[in-house]
């Protein structure tokens, strides 16, 4: 998939991405505002408008037990499971397989109170991040969401305002080793996920209307997709 036109932008976000997803937000350029706690998730925003159009970075970190960060992503990126934790989502549709790990998804979106209908054309990467140098480096999994601008797929000529998204969907997972040399179980398990994204809904709407939207959607969005891989993975075998 190297020859792929878009591969130069797709490492390149990716790389960068990944950079400032494992940036802590305590020292993070510009001030992250804790708007939402829920047990171990913690979300972060900071207020940004770009031509009076809210598109506030957010920043998630969450703790789970019981699942690999190689799940965590495959369950996120494979559009055969997309429906069944995506609430917001009304269809999504694979327009092309640029890899094994890297699909062109169009998806819309299901209207948002008072918001009108947005949809959403970009490409997805999963990527596992080699350990640094030394062995006992941080094991990570990403999936990279980007928008793209396709000629042949023109943003607002149907119902849709097209969003514009940036997404990152790191995690690191870390195995407790079992007492004397028993065999790993869930419940050895912790991964570590933090989330990242920016979102441009595409046309203006009022600011505290789209921060409302935001601080209500966001927190059930996580906690559902994470909730859902555990259920997923709790009788499986574990994926590393
Ligand atoms: O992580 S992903 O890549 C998963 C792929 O499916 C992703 C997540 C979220 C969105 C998203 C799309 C629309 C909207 C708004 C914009 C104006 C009116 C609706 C929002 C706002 C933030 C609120 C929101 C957050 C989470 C879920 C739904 N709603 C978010 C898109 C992609």
């Amino acid at each position: 998939h190297h020859g792929h036109h878009m591969w130069p932008e797709i490492e390149r976000v990716t790389m960068e991405q990944i950079h400032y997803a494992r940036l802590s937000v305590e020292d993070s350029v510009g001030v992250w505002q804790l708007f939402a706690e829920e047990g171990e998730m913690k979300m972060y925003r900071r207020e940004e408008e770009v031509n009076g159009m809210v598109i506030d970075p957010l920043k998630a970190c969450h703790v789970v037990k019981g699942v690999t960060g190689h799940e965590v992503c495959e369950y996120f990126f494979n559009p055969q499971y997309r429906l069944e934790w995506e609430a917001t989502v009304e269809t999504t549709t694979v327009l092309e397989k640029i890899a094994d790990d890297t699909l062109l998804f169009l998806q819309v979106h299901k209207r948002i109170w008072p918001a009108s209908q947005r949809d959403a054309l970009f490409w997805s990467h999963m990527r596992h991040v080699p350990d640094d140098k030394d062995q006992d480096g941080p094991d990570i999994w990403v999936v990279c969401n980007n928008s793209v601008d396709i000629p042949d797929l023109p943003a607002n000529t149907g119902k849709c305002v097209r969003l514009y998204l940036t997404v990152c969907l790191m995690c690191q997972t870390f195995v407790d080793p079992p007492k004397d040399g028993a065999k790993v179980t869930r419940n050895d398990l912790t991964c570590k996920i933090t989330y990242c994204s920016v979102v441009n809904p595409g046309g203006w709407a009022p600011p505290a209307v789209l921060r409302a939207v935001y601080k209500r959607e966001y927190p059930k969005f996580l906690k559902r997709f994470t909730n859902y891989v555990i259920d997923q993975c709790q009788d499986k075998p574990i994926l590393f």
